[in-house]
């Protein structure tokens, strides 16, 4: 452990000071939140609630719990304009936008299928600035994002950014309540024999998803020539993580069943920051056929195909779907 604090780290980069206070009320969110998860058993607040999200996805208490975390943590930073939140149907306006204003999307509690089972689970969000003064559009490019990160609440609880200055992970130390600088700077093995993707929908995916786990599963003796191992979390923020720290590749494609509702994943709070983390890291972020940083939104929930992760494998992948 270095003795560099997620502030002076940020400080140190040169950040905006209202940029470290917003970054630091999500740290404090985060924190809140990690305590909330490693208490839920004790608290009652394991299971569900008789509520849907505006996805229309049962609630678990935590889901609510960690929304409310954020919103509370967050709402009073000096120049947050807007919150977007997988939780809450509608963009919470904390302001009258001003030229320079951030605006911050997040998903308070990624993986929450995984609550009950007490495995990993995270937290997604993202900054992007308003551009012009009275300007309430949120629905911008990915490419947009001037920070973008999840925090990990696994056996250490981890704060992860990019920022501009690379990809750095932070652990929360349990005393003190601080981040500190654990991984100084992470990097993506540009190949890798290891995927991810839930096989349970296989009979809908596409040919391209088909052909490349198809190719995967022969091993050395398919066209691939070499042996994969295979992982599926049901967590995106564990599956991100573990491809930061050992390489590999994420797919949740477009399918027969999905495609009515443009995939699984929602663009703006869960998947073109985790693009943001994993480029900045050297790996890379399509859905197939687009770069996910390239994409234009066209409402805060919208969903998309996702591919991430290692950058030879995902340019592989795409390769298939141009074929
Ligand atoms: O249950 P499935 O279909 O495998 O989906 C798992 C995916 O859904 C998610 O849990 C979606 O996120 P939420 O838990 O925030 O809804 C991802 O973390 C994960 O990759
Ligand atoms: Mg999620
Ligand atoms: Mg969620």
């Amino acid at each position: 452990m270095t003795n560099i604090t997620l502030r002076r780290h940020l400080t140190d980069k040169g950040h905006d000071p209202d940029l470290i206070f917003l970054l630091e009320d999500i740290a404090s969110a985060c924190r809140s939140t990690a305590y909330e998860v490693r208490n839920g058993p004790l608290k009652g607040n394991l299971g569900l609630t008789d509520s849907t999200n505006v996805q229309g996805e049962d609630q678990k208490p935590l889901d609510i719990i960690a929304n409310d975390i954020f919103v509370e943590t967050c709402a009073n930073s000096p120049r947050l304009a807007a919150l977007v939140s997988e939780e809450i149907e509608e963009v919470v306006w904390l302001k009258e936008p001003e030229e320079g204003d951030y605006l911050l999307f997040f998903d308070p509690l990624d993986g929450s299928s995984n609550l009950d089972t007490n495995l990993s689970v995270g937290t997604i969000f993202s900054i992007m600035r308003v551009t012009k003064d009275g300007d309430r559009n949120v629905l911008k490019k990915g490419s947009d994002q001037i920070v973008a990160g999840y925090a990990l609440y696994g056996p250490a609880t981890m704060l992860v950014l990019a920022h501009g200055h690379g990809v750095q992970s932070f652990t929360l130390h349990q005393g003190s309540g601080i981040f500190r600088l654990t991984h100084p700077s992470l990097t993506i093995k540009q190949d890798t024999p290891e995927f991810a993707i839930n096989a349970s929908r296989q009979r809908f995916w596409d040919a391209p998803i088909q052909q490349y786990v198809d190719e995967c599963l022969q091993g050395k003796e398919g066209p691939r020539g070499k042996d994969f191992n295979m992982r599926w979390v049901a967590s995106m923020v564990a599956e991100v993580h573990r491809i930061l720290m050992r390489g590999g590749v994420f797919l949740y494609p477009l399918d027969d069943a999905n495609r009515a509702k443009g995939g699984r994943l929602r663009l703006l709070y869960e998947v073109a920051p985790m693009a943001m983390v994993i480029e900045a890291a050297g790996g890379a972020g399509s859905t197939g056929t687009e770069r996910i940083l390239d994409l234009l939104p066209s409402e805060p929930h919208q969903r998309v195909a996702t591919i991430l992760g290692s950058k030879s494998e995902v340019d592989y992948i795409v390769d298939l779907h141009t074929k």
